[in-house]
């Protein structure tokens, strides 16, 4: 069943106010990957920096293959270079829209998802556009317009991820936006960008995780959102920590780093990830 989506500012407030009372977080560990192969399909390979170059690029799609990570996460231009070096594989190419401020507007976040679509990206990371949340009155009615329209050119099966940079934001603005997000049929909740502020945490993690649990479960009429840690995830005890959180995908710009660490603890023996920690 479709949800009933809010029609003003007070009929979301109080929806927000409502699922904020339902959710729980919870501290219980979720299951651990055990083989390198499984841990590498968490990963969204990434390179963002404005001043990415064609051979970085190139390096980016190689490591990739190498160690089968789910996608490689770019900058709208390089999709099409990615699509190419990626042809005859399962590897999808994630593209960042409105990255890294989300300030855009939405003719132009618009113009951005229907390029990325064109060119073949499978996935899509929006930057939330924070100011309908944190200005001086909440606009929760725009800020799901722009979700909500962003779905609409990116229809499924192109999955919609939303990044909150949830270290600019309070508890109940994370719970917010993960509501809107769930009511405009969002697949993944994204903690951050990796260029403002201090990235993912634990905590973030798992409140996103509650809250896209309690949104499935408890009458919204959402489907699961699942959560994506990105930002800071340098070591395979990083990795581990936000898996167990609740994160099912992870963005890092360190995923061979962390896959290395795998393979060295497998050269020693023993299983690399669930018998470590
Ligand atoms: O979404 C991905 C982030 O930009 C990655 O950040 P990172 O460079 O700290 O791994």
């Amino acid at each position: 069943m479709m949800p009933s989506i809010p029609q003003s500012d007070a009929e979301w407030a109080a929806l927000i106010s409502n699922v904020e009372s339902s959710v729980e977080v919870s501290e219980d560990q979720c299951a651990l990957p055990s083989l390198d192969q499984q841990l590498a399909q968490y990963f969204d390979h990434t390179l963002l920096k404005l001043d990415a170059t064609e051979e970085g690029i190139e390096k980016l799609c190689t490591e990739a293959k190498e160690h089968g990570f789910k996608t490689v996460c770019v900058r709208v231009n390089w999709v099409p270079k990615c699509k190419e070096l990626l042809t005859g594989t399962d590897i999808g190419v994630a593209c960042v829209i409105d990255f890294h401020e989300g300030t855009s507007t939405l003719q132009e976040k618009s113009e951005e998802t229907k390029l990325a679509v064109a060119h073949g990206a499978s996935e899509l990371d929006l930057v939330l556009p924070r100011q309908f949340l944190t200005g001086d009155a909440e606009q929760y009615v725009t800020l799901y317009d722009h979700l909500n329209t962003i779905r609409t050119l990116a229809p499924s099966p192109t999955v919609l991820k939303i990044i909150l940079e949830t270290s600019q934001l309070s508890r109940s603005q994370i719970i917010a936006a993960c509501t809107i997000a769930g009511f405009a049929s969002f697949d993944f909740v994204k903690t951050s960008t990796g260029f403002c502020g201090r990235g993912a945490s634990v905590d973030d993690v798992r409140l996103m995780r509650a809250c896209s649990a309690t949104l499935e479960s408890q009458g919204f009429g959402c489907k699961k959102m699942a959560v994506k840690a990105s930002g800071g995830i340098r070591t395979l005890k990083d990795t581990i920590e936000m898996i167990a959180a609740g994160a099912t995908r992870l963005g890092a710009s360190a995923g061979v780093g962390v896959m290395e660490e795998v393979n060295g603890r497998e050269s020693k023996g023993g299983n690399a990830v669930a018998g470590g920690y």
